[in-house]
């Protein structure tokens, strides 16, 4: 059997703590993005995380979130980094191009910077499903970037 080495369980309601957040929102459907970054953050600060150690910056829309996302990555100050977004079809080709893109350059930051990067830019066919959905995926983007800085931090320690 091959060896699992033990990650050791960080008890989520302290998992936050001492860790910064940079998140990055998209103003492109307001309404959900608004309603993506209040899950995120409600979420972060069950998790521990200090509102000092929350920067929020918005961008224009989605295709914009990956840049923001490396230049908060190239800063070296964030633990992780959370992506916020609503990307609606519309009648043309266009809702593919910034589904596809931007969803590319949210994963594209995290592995040029090895840092945890949870991308909530949802991708939905109509409104209500994105407003459906914005409460359930901000707060899981919340958990995931806090518990990939733990398991990153755990993993380093194992295999150095
Ligand atoms: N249609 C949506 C957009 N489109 C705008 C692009 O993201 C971008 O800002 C523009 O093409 C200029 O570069 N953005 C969203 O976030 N959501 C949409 O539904
Ligand atoms: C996702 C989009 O870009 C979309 O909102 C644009 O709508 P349309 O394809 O009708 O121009």
């Amino acid at each position: 059997m091959p060896h699992f080495d033990t990650i050791p369980e960080t008890e989520p309601r302290l998992a936050g703590q001492g860790l910064r957040i940079g998140l990055i929102m998209s103003r492109f459907n307001t309404d959900v993005c608004e309603g993506l970054l209040d899950a995120a953050v409600a979420e972060l600060r069950r998790l521990g995380v200090a509102d000092a150690d929350m920067h929020i910056a918005t961008v224009p829309g989605a295709l914009e979130v990956p840049l923001a996302l490396q230049a908060m990555a190239e800063s070296g100050r964030f633990h992780a980094l959370i992506a916020l977004g609503a990307v609606i079809r519309g009648e043309t080709y266009h809702f593919e191009l910034v589904s596809n893109e931007s969803g590319a350059g949210v994963t594209r930051v995290g592995l040029d910077f090895g840092i945890p990067v949870a991308n909530a830019i949802l991708t939905t066919d109509t409104d209500d499903q994105a407003l459906v959905r914005m409460s359930e995926k901000g707060t899981d983007a919340a958990r995931v970037a806090v518990e990939m800085v733990n398991l990153q931090a755990a993993l380093k320690g194992i295999t150095e």
